[in-house]
């Protein structure tokens, strides 16, 4: 596991998109995993200005999002369909054909994960996949307690995640239920793994993914298992660690 420290917000989202524009540059055909959520926000600003300045092409990338709400509409300003295009895909020379979200109002959830899985395997899997924490360890929409053996599944949203996620919604009531995401095993599976984390409230979570023992109560901790992980942190995020002497820095 390899950590990056940066001073904030700003420069994890610019030394996060040059991380990625380097995989595009090295491989055109990069198959990249996304995450959505406040944390890549900005490090999709950064692409998009890379794409207008340096003309990085996207015609051969192919995503896969990490996950997507059960019951909204693509349209529906919550979803991350609409996340992603008005964040990222609008702006950027990618065919709609190369993005993969899953479709979270497939009459057959079942059967939506399984090929959503199939389709990954048929791109010979993520090459390199983006991540975000969830203050509880949260990996994609996989909660504590999840299998680190799981494939795509459908999940039941703990209540501190609606909470979290509350904010993007009118009100709570409406934050949706259940999910669709990777699982864990999937997430693994990519060749390489960059998590972005930002601020103070991810600062608990940090610590124990750092020092904690791998454990499913904390799904992040499963990262420790992967040889391929760079984690893109700023002070914040930092504070009160210690960072282990384990960690190459
Ligand atoms: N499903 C998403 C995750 O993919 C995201 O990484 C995480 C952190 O979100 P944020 O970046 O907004 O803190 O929680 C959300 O629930």
């Amino acid at each position: 596991m390899k950590l990056i420290t940066v001073k904030n917000y700003t420069d994890m989202s610019k030394t996060a998109a040059d991380i990625i524009v380097e995989h595009i540059h090295k491989h055109p055909q990069l198959v990249l995993g996304l995450a959505t959520g406040s944390t890549p926000i900005e490090t999709y600003k950064c692409l998009i200005e890379d794409h207008k300045q340096n003309q990085t092409s996207y015609q051969e990338v192919s995503t896969f999002n990490l996950d997507e709400y059960i019951g909204l509409d693509p349209l529906n300003q919550n979803s991350y369909h609409y996340y992603m295009k008005s964040n990222f895909f609008n702006y950027i020379n990618i065919p709609e054909q190369k993005t993969h979200i899953p479709n979270g109002e497939a009459i057959d959830v079942e059967k939506e994960c399984e090929d959503y899985e199939q389709q990954i395997a048929n791109h010979d899997g993520i090459d390199l996949q983006l991540l975000g924490l969830g203050s509880n360890g949260h990996i994609g929409f996989n909660e504590p307690g999840t299998s680190f053996k799981t494939a795509t599944h459908v999940v039941n949203l703990t209540n501190d995640t609606r909470q979290a996620n509350a904010r993007f919604f009118d009100n709570m009531e409406i934050v949706p239920k259940k999910a669709i995401t990777m699982g864990i095993d999937t997430i693994m599976k990519s060749k390489e793994i960059l998590l972005l984390v930002s601020g103070e409230n991810k600062s608990k979570a940090l610590a124990r993914l750092l020092h904690g023992q791998i454990d499913p109560t904390f799904p992040a901790s499963v990262l420790n298992q992967h040889s391929q992980v760079t984690i893109i942190s700023d002070y914040d995020a930092l504070q009160n660690t210690v960072v282990p002497s384990s960690i190459l820095l």
